[in-house]
């Protein structure tokens, strides 16, 4: 990606802080003037901070926004996230500053259900530990049982987040494996009128029994001052002995030390991750290595298909609110503020 701008002085103004398709630049370029810069690669941070004083709309994911940001752009109405998490703005100050923020949920519920339920899989059968066999030449004789891996089908599946995403996961693991589902939320889901085919398959519980009572513990829940350390010393210790844990919802809500420490005094068998305290995974990061994790480089929503959905539904977001309509993917906080 290039950093570039389109000059123009009347046309209002937008800047793009992640790379975009070409087809959603075009969109924007055909209706504001566009600044493509990405704080996070040095030849783009004096052009990001160029573009704040004028723009009137920013669009992009990744990046941290933080208040100073906001104090550079005075003019700014709407920031539109390419992701549904909301992790990375300031949610208090866009609200006292009247700044719309819009976030892309929905299109990237079943991906990213698939990429954790792929992590469940690849973390009890071992999948990339033994691909890794292969392919590094130690298939010298038939395995023996210290390469055996543990069921998914019939165990039980603790969910963390029972909203879009962790629905779609238990429609996964009910139907398709067979799965009793126990799961920890804000508020019970209604599923005879949400999710009626899991109807009888799920139990809403709390926390503490959700950990203690799964086999397998996956977290699909927003980051917030809330659930930020959720999973820690305390509450790895109450998950079984020989249980796996899943993280595909954001990295600080594992107490990263805790993890290693539950996976090497064996209360944990595996973990697998998805995300990150820090990402990309610093390269002096024990979870790395570990024998008995599956580390992915935050991959929950990236198929082709996906990601072109979530820029394309990002982009009419900004259109639309930079045009004073409703916005579909408006954030809204519930009646509980995160
Ligand atoms: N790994 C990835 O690439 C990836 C992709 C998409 C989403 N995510 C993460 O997954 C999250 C969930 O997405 P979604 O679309 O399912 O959101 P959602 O709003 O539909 O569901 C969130 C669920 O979490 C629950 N929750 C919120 N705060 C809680 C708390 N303090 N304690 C217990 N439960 C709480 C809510 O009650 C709800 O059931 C996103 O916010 C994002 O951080 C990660
Ligand atoms: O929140 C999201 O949409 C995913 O993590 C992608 O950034």
């Amino acid at each position: 990606m290039s950093v570039s701008a389109f000059a123009s002085p009347q046309r209002r103004r937008v800047l793009v802080f992640r790379e975009l398709p070409a087809q959603q630049l075009a969109l924007l370029q055909a209706q504001y003037e566009v600044t493509v810069a990405n704080p996070r690669l040095p030849a783009h941070q004096a052009a990001f901070e160029a573009a704040l004083p004028l723009a009137e709309g920013m669009i992009g994911s990744s990046v941290p926004i933080t208040e100073a940001m906001l104090d550079q752009a005075p003019h700014l109405k709407v920031i539109s996230s390419i992701s549904v998490g909301v992790d990375n703005y300031p949610l208090a100050a866009l609200r006292s500053r009247g700044i719309t923020l819009c976030h892309t949920p929905g299109v990237l519920t079943e991906t990213t259900a698939d990429t954790v339920f792929a992590l469940i899989m690849a973390s009890s059968r071992r999948l990339v530990e033994l691909a890794l066999h292969v392919r590094e030449g130690h298939w010298q004789r038939n395995i023996d049982e210290s390469l055996f891996g543990r069921d998914v089908h019939g165990k039980t599946l603790g969910i963390l987040g029972f909203g879009r995403i962790g629905q779609a996961l238990a429609r996964r693991a009910a139907l398709g494996f067979n799965m009793p589902v126990l799961y920890h939320a804000r508020r019970e889901v209604d599923v005879a009128q949400q999710a009626p085919e899991l109807l009888g398959r799920v139990q809403h519980r709390p926390l503490d029994e959700v950990l203690s009572q799964a086999d397998i513990v996956a977290a699909v829940l927003p980051l917030t001052p809330a659930t930020r350390g959720l999973m820690n010393e305390a509450t790895f210790a109450r998950m079984k002995p020989g249980a796996i844990f899943i993280n595909g919802a954001r990295g600080a809500i594992v107490d990263e030390a805790a993890l290693l420490r539950a996976l090497d005094s064996g209360t944990l068998a595996a973990a697998g991750l998805d995300v990150f305290a820090t990402e990309p995974l610093p390269m002096d990061s024990p979870l790395r290595q570990h024998p008995r994790v599956t580390a992915l480089p935050h991959i929950g929503s990236a198929t082709h298909e996906t990601r072109e959905a979530m820029a394309a539904m990002a982009t009419r977001n900004l259109l639309k609110a930079l045009a004073g309509e409703a916005p579909e993917g408006l954030y809204a906080e519930g009646p509980e503020p995160l």
